[in-house]
């Protein structure tokens, strides 16, 4: 079975919408809460909960990753630039497992996997210091062999196969080859060792080929959950995705 991890973040774009900048938002946006939107996640089957405290606090809050430790019962995975200051408040925090992810102000949302093989060193150092503390250490990355063998050279012991290009190409003539590539990278990563996880863009529709991917332990699912549950509601919106992965 496919695990689901569930990324609130987009709760907290909604609570945010109304706070352009730091300023402001330290004025107390306080609904829809994050925290509540991911109790009643789990409690619809999700079997962690994901959050991306980016540097410009954009939609989750430091405020956000403290309560979530203390009060979600599954899997808190913190997804964090490769920075000293983000692997001094993951070593504090705690999470489960913590995610490595690239970050730029300027982006709309994560465009592409973290360049591992060209920044051995500076991943290496964070993926130690997270061993050492026994959080696991997740990256998330393109789906190409020189990231997956840095990877596995590092000693990540999980990684994230980014599946923006496949979902940003579902409806192009180049989806077929954007999912072959994602199965190249989950057979060379299950051979490397490395527990396989995958996410970015998945939603109702394309789950019905990502799910076939072998080798998949876990997908980390946000912006379309969230978009549903405003229709549906959360429970309702989770429990379907599961149903649709694990058809
Ligand atoms: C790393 C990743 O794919 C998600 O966390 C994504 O970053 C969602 O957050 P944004 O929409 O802010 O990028
Ligand atoms: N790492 C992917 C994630 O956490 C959720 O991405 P999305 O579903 O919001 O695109």
């Amino acid at each position: 079975m496919i695990l689901l991890g569930v990324n609130i973040d987009h709760c907290a774009t909604v609570r945010q919408a109304r706070y352009r900048d730091a300023a402001t938002q330290a004025g107390g946006a306080i609904e829809p809460d994050p925290v509540t939107l991911a109790v009643l996640a789990e409690r619809a089957g999700a079997d962690g909960i994901t959050v991306h405290l980016r540097e410009d606090r954009r939609h989750i809050q430091e405020r956000d990753v403290w309560r979530l430790r203390e009060t979600i019962a599954t899997r808190l995975n913190l997804e964090m630039a490769c920075t000293p200051a983000m692997t001094a408040l993951a070593l504090k925090l705690k999470p489960d497992s913590v995610c490595l992810v690239p970050e730029n102000r300027a982006e709309v949302t994560t465009e592409g996997g973290l360049d591992v093989a060209g920044q051995r060193a500076r991943v290496a150092a964070v993926v130690d210091a997270m061993n050492a503390a026994g959080i696991v250490t997740s990256l998330f990355i393109d789906p190409d062999a020189p990231q997956l063998e840095t990877a596995a050279a590092v000693g990540a012991p999980w990684v994230e196969l980014h599946t923006g290009a496949y979902a940003n190409a579902y409806f192009t003539p180049h989806r077929a080859t954007e999912l072959a590539r994602l199965r190249t990278g989950c057979d060379r990563g299950q051979a490397l060792g490395l527990v396989v996880n995958a996410g970015h863009g998945i939603n109702y529709v394309n789950i019905a080929e990502v799910r076939t991917l072998p080798h998949l332990h876990e997908l980390n699912i946000g912006h379309s959950i969230v978009s549903r549950a405003l229709f549906t509601g959360i429970e309702e919106a989770v429990r379907e995705m599961k149903a649709r992965m694990n058809a």
